[in-house]
């Protein structure tokens, strides 16, 4: 079956959070990320979904369910960002902050922390600082920022782009060929064209994901950072 669409946003959501995981599922994670870019389904429906993970009676799917709110909220933009920035949400991750399970509880500190700094000047978003600055007053000790998170929304990633055809050798799409994006830039490829993957740090991507052959170089060369 398809690896979009909102069937394919559960499977991903389950394979993501599952207790049986050692580690991130990072694929199925960038599915979930791709689900939502691509508008397959709403950032509201994502935040409930993830929600209910959030408070499995299994610390481990919670980890990973914050796991996944994490790359949601670094890679998926303004639809995903207004669902969290609310009462009702924050609420929930103060929650999670007096989580008996150490692994969760700081988690949800670091998390809360890169969304406040990453948020400082986004009016419609202050109740996220206002609730970093509330745990901070109530004593929390927060790990220090990582870079990736201090980078996080320095710059926004690009909207995808829709066509019919490579924005580099023309090929035009179809059945067998069939269409790539890019993230960096957000165009359109062919997987001939967009064949390499590099981890975008300034977009706060930690993880290697699908860029065209232009931006390859351009990220790979001594100029760009
Ligand atoms: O293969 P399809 O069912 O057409 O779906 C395409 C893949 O999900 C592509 O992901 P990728 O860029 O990671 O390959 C995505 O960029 C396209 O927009 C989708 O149309």
């Amino acid at each position: 079956f398809s690896s979009s669409g909102k069937g394919g946003f559960d499977r991903a959501l389950e394979k993501a959070t599952s207790q049986l995981l050692l580690e991130p599922d990072w694929d199925a994670t960038l599915q979930i990320c791709d689900c939502v870019r691509q508008k397959d389904v709403t950032g509201k429906y994502v935040i409930n979904a993830i929600r209910k993970k959030l408070f499995d009676k299994n610390p481990r799917v919670t980890l990973y369910a914050l796991q996944v709110l994490e790359s949601c909220v670094k890679n998926c933009g303004a639809t995903v960002h207004e669902e969290i920035a609310c009462k009702q949400f924050m609420d929930d991750m103060k929650e999670l902050t007096r989580s008996s399970n150490d692994g969760v509880k700081n988690k949800a500190l670091e998390m809360i922390q890169a969304w406040a700094h990453a948020f400082r000047n986004e009016s419609g978003l202050k109740i996220v600082v206002e609730t970093f600055n509330q745990l901070k007053g109530e004593g929390n000790t927060f790990p220090p920022l990582r870079e990736s998170d201090a980078m996080f929304m320095a710059e926004k990633a690009p909207e995808w782009v829709d066509g019919d055809r490579c924005h580099t050798c023309r090929t035009e799409f179809g059945v067998v060929q069939r269409k790539h994006h890019c993230r960096h830039c957000g165009q359109l490829f062919c997987s001939k064209c967009s064949s390499k993957q590099l981890p975008i740090p300034k977009f706060g991507i930690e993880k290697a994901v699908r860029v065209c052959d232009p931006c390859y170089s351009k990220l790979t060369s001594r100029t760009e950072t």
